[in-house]
């Protein structure tokens, strides 16, 4: 019997669960930690938080499994993605909060890459849209604000790395200063092509190159931890960022298969193999991992708000006091009453792009209550994943033919039937829906050599449940036709 922890280090909570080889969750302990919000569209988190928790979570999984950390195999690490963390390499403590992924403050410094006229130079190297949520303007903010910064970076006394980064430093007391090709390439200053850090990139941001980590595999040996963690030496040997992980743990290792990960967000990735796909509708091309030599490539639909809706309704409104019961309360109506929810909380995502747009309600009449909003905002996360779904396959030319699906809101029936009638294909839930995990776990298991080829863990994936398409196509179209009306009216209201 072989074991191995994986280590999720997600948006609102550190998750370490302990696998059996054969794909079995031994154990899970979980913990959120603070968000910080200091102004309005801000997103800020505690560097020692996220150690902290994760480390507390992780002896927990252990203790709970009743093993030792002798008894491991290795180590898989998978993190929220882009979340901008520099801290001085000698103390290992960080100089500011991370600037967390759904940050707005570096909006301003976006747009002027954009007026610049740097869009194509940047989608061409990076695959990314200019926008605030990657990494780049984030430690560009940091070396500006802070003073004396840049200079302390120039002489190589500061570290940046995203959230994989500062727990590898952490876990090995500063004897790991690295990352992987799929966390690399969400900062935006990483050519996807060459697999290299870029220099134009580098001097354009005017980001000193000392303070970066080296880039590896996602499958491979990163280093051990010291023995303060767990109280034993353990290799680390998977790292991936937890979109690509969760594309992995679904199994999606062949070119056209695609995922959708329901949780905070959406985030909808598809598979393109050893070609990397350039977007001509606002996707974006990310590095999906490397293994033994081999890159697989990704297109990414990101939707900033999706599970998250549902707890503004839960928290907000006041309408639930649990997010499992918006199922409920969807299906005690027969349709929305002619409301629809558009709910660009932190702006819209892809395909639409658009920073500074805000949420709207359309269609209010008189009889529409509770159920009826409720039931709009779950049809209107459907309707941004298919509008994602769409684009992607005017990309990529391949019709889905089938889309798997996970996170905590997947476990929603009547949106996961929502979403099999507007994408018109079968949309396929794993039983094992920590697929983010799973992931890490598998990549650890290549990198440490104990599978010896992707044949032997493609056979882990299971199905729980399949919803078929089953609304009328003359239904479905005056929907999405309604849908499209109402995000451009809200694209285009301007306070
Ligand atoms: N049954 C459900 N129906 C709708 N939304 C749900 C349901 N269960 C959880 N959610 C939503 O899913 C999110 C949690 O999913 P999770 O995958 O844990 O997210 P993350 O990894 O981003 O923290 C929350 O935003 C919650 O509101
Ligand atoms: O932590 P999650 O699951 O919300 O994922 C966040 C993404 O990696 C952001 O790009």
């Amino acid at each position: 019997m072989a074991y191995f922890l994986a280590l999720d280090a997600g948006t609102t909570s550190n998750r370490a669960l302990i696998f059996k080889e054969d794909g079995q969750v031994v154990t899970m302990a979980q913990k959120e930690f603070p968000q910080y919000f200091p102004q309005p569209g801000w997103v800020e988190q505690n560097p020692i938080d996220i150690y902290s928790t994760m480390s507390g979570v992780a002896a927990e999984a252990l203790a709970k499994a009743s093993l030792a950390a002798e008894d491991l195999e290795c180590i898989g690490i998978t993190n929220q993605r882009e979340t901008t963390i520099l801290w001085d390499k000698k103390t290992g403590l960080p100089v500011h909060n991370a600037i967390v992924w759904q940050c707005r403050r570096t909006a301003p410094l976006a747009d002027a890459l954009k007026e610049a006229g740097y869009v194509d130079m940047i989608l061409g190297k990076t695959g990314l849209v200019v926008d605030a949520y990657f990494s780049a303007t984030k430690i560009k903010y940091l070396l500006d604000k802070i003073p004396g910064l840049r200079d302390r970076a120039k002489k190589g006394e500061i570290a940046f790395g995203t959230v994989d980064s500062y727990l590898m430093y952490q876990l090995s007391e500063g004897r790991i200063h690295k990352t992987d090709v799929s966390n690399a390439c969400r900062t935006m200053l990483f050519n996807i092509h060459s697999k290299t850090w870029d220099q134009e990139l580098l001097d354009l941001l005017d980001i000193p190159r000392e303070i970066l980590p080296e880039v590896c595999p996602s499958a491979g040996y990163f280093g051990s931890t010291s023995p303060s963690f767990l109280g034993h030496e353990l290799p680390i040997t998977g790292v991936l960022g937890d979109q690509q992980a969760a594309l992995f743990g679904q199994s999606c290792l062949e070119a056209g298969e695609a995922k959708a990960t329901y949780g905070t967000g959406a985030f909808v990735l598809m598979n393109t193999g050893p070609d990397p796909i350039i977007s001509k509708n606002g996707l974006l091309t990310s590095i999906a991992w490397d293994i033994q030599g081999q890159t697989s490539y990704a297109l990414e639909g990101s939707i900033f708000v999706a599970g998250s809706a549902v707890q503004w309704l839960r928290d907000q409104m006041g309408f639930m006091a649990y997010a499992e019961e918006s199922e409920k309360m969807a299906l005690s109506v027969q349709d929305s009453n002619g409301a629809i929810v558009v709910p660009a909380f932190t702006g819209l995502g892809a395909p639409y792009w658009n920073p500074y747009c805000q949420g709207s309600i359309f269609g209010l009449t008189r009889g529409v209550n509770k159920n009826h909003l409720v039931r709009a905002t779950l049809e209107a996360i459907a309707y941004l994943t298919h509008d994602v779904v769409q684009a992607m396959q005017e990309d990529s030319g391949l019709k889905r033919k089938l889309l798997k699906v996970d996170g905590g809101a997947s476990n929603n029936n009547f949106l996961m039937q929502t979403q099999a009638d507007l994408l018109q294909i079968p949309v396929l839930r794993p039983k094992c829906t920590e697929t983010t995990a799973l992931g890490a776990f598998l990549m650890a298991g290549l990198g440490s050599g104990y599978f010896k080829g992707l044949d032997e863990i493609q056979k882990i994936w299971q199905k729980d449940r399949e919803f078929l398409p089953a609304l009328a196509p003359e239904e479905r179209q005056v929907g999405l036709d309604r849908w499209h009306k109402a995000v451009n009216h809200c694209l285009n209201f301007n306070l």
